[in-house]
């Protein structure tokens, strides 16, 4: 609109100095006063054209949600609960919306329940529970909250349906972000990169022993995953890259066919997938039915020489049953971006375990994917409040 009347004005002017030209009247107008007009007139027009331009290019993604927002006397309230959201998201939501900030980090449920009261949006940008408690003390004027995550296993999601709250999450954007610390993850167990670095640190440097630190091999081997949806499915594509054999799956439902034989892919029941896998890959979301299933039954069943990799959710794993697996070499390795607790203490059992390589849960953490997820979770936000389809809605 505003860019609207500024192109009529800048005609306005162009017409006035043509009529000046018709009549006559220029050749009265001493040649410095024109240029000078002239110089004027065209700087006006750059100007409100490059700024129609840039107009167009920063609202471009925004515009859908600007043109039908309702008329506000106040502006709606968004908490933010984690101070460092990229700021992509954060020019998103802070265009019609008043934005707070929670200040701590890592976030903390007091200041987030001192800060949350009336707030009629929420990007949770942080895996604390997200429950009836936190719900009660924003009040009943929330309209919809987005997660910064794919899962949303900390998250009382039937206290929301209850509510008729809407609830957003951002999965697919970190698809290959994960997808690559997995193949990473998988890479480093089975060519035993931790337990290597300690040999050298250790000064026990034995490479003239031709059978020292023998690893796995990816070609023609047997990937199990269990759970293979858009993570899963990522890494199974880059996988087929080191030449595996076949890719087996377990899952609740079958994937097309279309998908089984891209990654040449056979879905199999649970203790199938253990029994025939030099991979295992945990890519399921953590629910009570996925609670600890990786336990000492379930590694029993696996090859000795089988490595197990999981990117999802530290509670899908016995972590107890995991150690003794790992330390009695009932499988070969492990690694893990995702533990039970998150932070693992310094002092956790697996830590003293060379073949156990792990990372902090940091599968998503590149500046691009961190991006992503955020604008995504923006984007649900705007939608939910002005009464769209969220672009990533949990239910
Ligand atoms: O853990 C990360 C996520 O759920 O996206």
């Amino acid at each position: 609109m505003l860019s609207s009347l500024r192109f009529h004005n800048a005609s306005i002017i162009i017409q006035c100095l043509g009529g000046f030209w018709s009549v006559g009247l220029a050749s009265k107008i001493s040649d410095i006063l024109y240029t000078n007009l002239l110089t004027l007139s065209f700087s006006l027009i750059h100007s409100y054209s490059s700024s129609l331009l840039n107009t167009t290019r920063i609202t471009n993604d925004y515009k859908q949600y600007a043109l039908e927002m309702p008329e506000q006397s106040e502006k709606l309230k968004i908490l933010v609960t984690h101070p460092a959201t990229p700021q992509a998201a954060i020019d998103l939501l802070s265009r019609d919306y008043e934005v707070i900030f929670c200040q701590s980090v890592p976030p903390i449920r007091s200041e987030i329940l001192e800060k949350c009261n009336g707030m009629h949006a929420v990007l949770w940008a942080t895996h604390l529970p997200l429950d009836k408690g936190i719900l009660d003390a924003i009040g009943p004027q929330l309209k919809v909250v987005s997660t910064r995550s794919g899962g949303t296993d900390f998250v009382d999601v039937e206290e929301f349906k209850r509510r008729k709250i809407l609830l957003g999450h951002t999965p697919s954007v970190q698809n290959d972000a994960v997808a690559n610390m997995a193949v990473g993850l998988l890479l480093a167990a089975a060519r035993r990169f931790h337990e290597g670095r300690l040999k050298i640190e250790t000064n026990n440097w034995e490479t003239y022993t031709l059978n020292w630190l023998l690893g796995q091999d990816l070609r023609d081997s047997v990937v199990g995953f269990y759970g293979f949806g858009g993570i899963a499915q990522t890494i199974a594509k880059r996988l087929s890259g080191f030449d595996i054999d076949s890719v087996l799956y377990t899952t609740r439902s079958r994937v097309s066919e279309e998908i089984e034989k891209q990654y040449n892919a056979k879905k199999v029941d649970f203790d199938t997938m253990l029994a025939q896998s030099d991979f295992v890959i945990i890519a399921s979301p953590l629910t009570k039915e996925t609670a600890g299933v990786f336990n000492a039954t379930a590694f029993g069943k696996m090859k000795k020489t089988a490595v197990l990799v999981n990117i999802a959710r530290g509670g899908v794993v016995n972590q107890q049953d995991l150690y003794e697996a790992l330390k009695t070499k009932q499988i070969f390795a492990a690694g893990l971006d995702v533990m039970t607790p998150e932070p693992l203490p310094p002092n956790d059992p697996l830590l003293s375990l060379p073949n156990v390589v792990l990372m902090p849960h940091i599968g998503s953490a590149t500046k691009r994917t961190r991006d992503d997820i955020a604008v995504l979770a923006a984007k649900n936000i705007l939608h939910g409040l002005t009464g769209k389809p969220m672009p990533a809605p949990v239910y």
